[in-house]
């Protein structure tokens, strides 16, 4: 499995503070797949994804994007964020401008794209994510949800190589959930690795190919989710809840049968109980 990006032996402290926010970090995010990284508050998510795109910069160790230390220079790392889309927890944290149609248009404005493919992409993706009714609507006036929805398209709207979202579900209701959830699918099919931080084991469980998890600073597991998951454990240990489904499913006669593999979602755990009742 080769790796997009890594980390190797990253360690980082804020300044001000004695804890090690990474501690030697190593991880490995897998090109073309989709990884969740795990861990309780203050494990090092967020940390490690302003890693990601060079806005804190290893005390030692280093952080290679396609096989190559990241350059700290302007340069350097305006192509990289260009290559790299964030998605932060708090979408105040990200929008700047007044509208959401401005937000989205900034960088294509950026990129030096020509007018009408700005006005064309920006379409495109306030429709996708369902806020074009909202396009010239001060972002003050917008719910949370709504605003979470207007940062996620002025990321997704500059289709980077690797997609990094700090906790994108937090803010949404159900619906919302469901429909970011086929529009990152859609965006996977396309070639682009997605990369998840997330406090919801369930979403991990179902959506990720690969799933790191993190503890003060270090990448602790990582694995398949079945494999993670099923070290029930380990995961309590470290704060974390097991899946529902999952745990579900452990609990029936059906999980012991040797070569039948535990279900990920909804629609195969009732394939497979219906089969063992037929
Ligand atoms: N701006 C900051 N200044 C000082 N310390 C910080 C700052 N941001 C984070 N930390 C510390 O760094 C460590 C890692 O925090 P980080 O935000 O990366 O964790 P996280 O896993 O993303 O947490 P959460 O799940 O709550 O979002 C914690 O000990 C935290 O207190």
């Amino acid at each position: 499995m080769s790796a997009i990006f890594e980390t190797q032996a990253v360690s980082f402290s804020y300044p001000g503070t004695q804890t090690k926010a990474l501690n030697e970090l190593n991880i490995a995010i897998p090109e073309g797949k989709k990884t969740a990284i795990c861990g309780h508050n203050g494990s090092g998510k967020s940390t490690l994804f302003l890693h990601t795109i060079g806005i804190h910069e290893p005390a030692s160790g280093q952080v290679l994007w396609k096989n190559t230390p990241l350059k700290y220079e302007r340069k350097a790392l305006k192509q990289l964020r260009q290559d790299i889309g964030l998605v932060f927890q708090d979408p105040e944290q990200q929008l700047i401008l007044n509208t959401p149609y401005e937000d989205v248009t900034y960088g294509l404005r950026n990129a030096g794209l020509p007018e009408p493919e700005i006005k064309h992409r920006a379409e495109a993706i306030l429709s996708t994510m369902r806020i074009e009714h909202l396009a010239h609507t001060p972002i003050h006036h917008l719910s949370l949800g709504q605003k979470k929805r207007v940062a996620l398209a002025g990321v997704l709207v500059l289709e980077p190589k690797l997609l990094l979202l700090d906790e994108p579900t937090a803010y949404l209701d159900r619906i919302s959930e469901q429909q970011l959830i086929e529009e990152l699918d859609r965006i996977h099919h396309r070639g682009i690795t997605l990369v998840m931080a997330t406090h919801d084991m369930n979403l991990a469980y179902a959506w990720a190919d690969w799933v790191l998890v993190l503890d003060r600073g270090q990448c602790v597991m990582a694995g398949t989710p079945s494999d993670i998951f099923s070290q029930t454990d380990t995961i309590q240990s470290l704060g974390l809840d097991k899946p529902m489904l999952l745990d579900l499913w452990e609990s029936l006669p059906e999980a012991n049968r040797e070569g039948v593999s535990a279900p990920r979602n909804v629609a195969d755990f009732k394939s497979h109980l219906l089969k063992s009742f037929s």
